[in-house]
């Protein structure tokens, strides 16, 4: 469980995030939308411990952390708009790297039934990634995140530049991971497909989060309407 307690965080005088409440319990996806500068990378950062929170708190199973804890590489994966890896090595290369890298040994077998899993298809597991599609590096990096037995997973702007087909594919995807138990947070302007794979919906304007939502009390039109209502 990820929870931001009052989270704020100032850069010199300017206020990026005021007072931020939000609670991501196992099982659950929830959607960060907002206009560009509204706050959802900051609240990102701060939970990855890239930056230092003014002001509140960050919580993981309901224990606090503070930017340098060690606790936060065991329990949390990031999933970046563009995911970096190396491009020289395989799919299944890299997966076992990261995978050691984060203190997991795992058979031949394993690794590729960890990129199966992750929807990379037979055919891509031993290709190098310099070849591979946005999508398909995105696999990979939710391939690690799963090896690497993350129980949160932080994810910005995942659907920026993929296809239909990589979208829907990654849908399922997300929504599986939420169902083994995982809590899912991503910052997103895809408001489509928050309503899709959402549990939960946010709208941040100005560092607040001014709407919180049940995805399923809300159509993607409704919601359309509300966002362009509060911009
Ligand atoms: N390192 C920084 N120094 C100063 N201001 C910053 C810094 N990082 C972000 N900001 C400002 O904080 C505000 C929030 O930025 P943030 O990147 O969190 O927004 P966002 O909602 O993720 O936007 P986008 O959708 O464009 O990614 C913006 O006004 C931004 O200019």
């Amino acid at each position: 469980m990820l929870q931001a307690i009052s989270l704020s965080k100032n850069y010199g005088t300017y206020l990026a995030l005021n007072q931020l409440n939000l609670t991501v319990n196992p099982g659950e996806v929830y959607c960060l939308l907002g206009q560009n500068g509204a706050g959802k990378t900051t609240t990102i950062n701060l939970f990855l411990g890239f930056i230092e929170p003014t002001d509140g708190k960050i919580l993981i199973n309901n224990q606090e952390v503070t930017a340098s804890d060690e606790r936060r590489r065991q329990y949390i994966a990031y999933i970046p708009e563009v995911v970096m890896l190396y491009g020289n090595l395989s799919a299944i290369e890299n997966l076992n790297y990261f995978s050691k890298l984060a203190g997991f040994e795992y058979s031949h077998l394993q690794l590729i039934s960890f990129l199966s899993e992750c929807g990379l298809q037979s055919t891509a597991h031993e290709q190098q990634l310099s070849g591979f599609s946005k999508g398909m590096r995105q696999k990979v990096g939710i391939a690690i995140a799963v090896a690497k037995n993350a129980q949160i997973i932080l994810m910005d702007e995942p659907t920026s530049g993929l296809d239909p087909k990589a979208t829907a594919e990654f849908t399922i995807l997300v929504k599986k991971l939420a169902a083994d138990g995982r809590s899912i947070l991503m910052a997103t302007h895809d408001i489509f497909n928050a309503v899709a794979l959402a549990t939960h919906i946010g709208i941040m304007k100005q560092g607040e989060l001014i709407h919180t939502l049940k995805a399923a009390d809300i159509t993607a039109a409704d919601l359309q309407e509300l966002y362009l209502q509060t911009i």
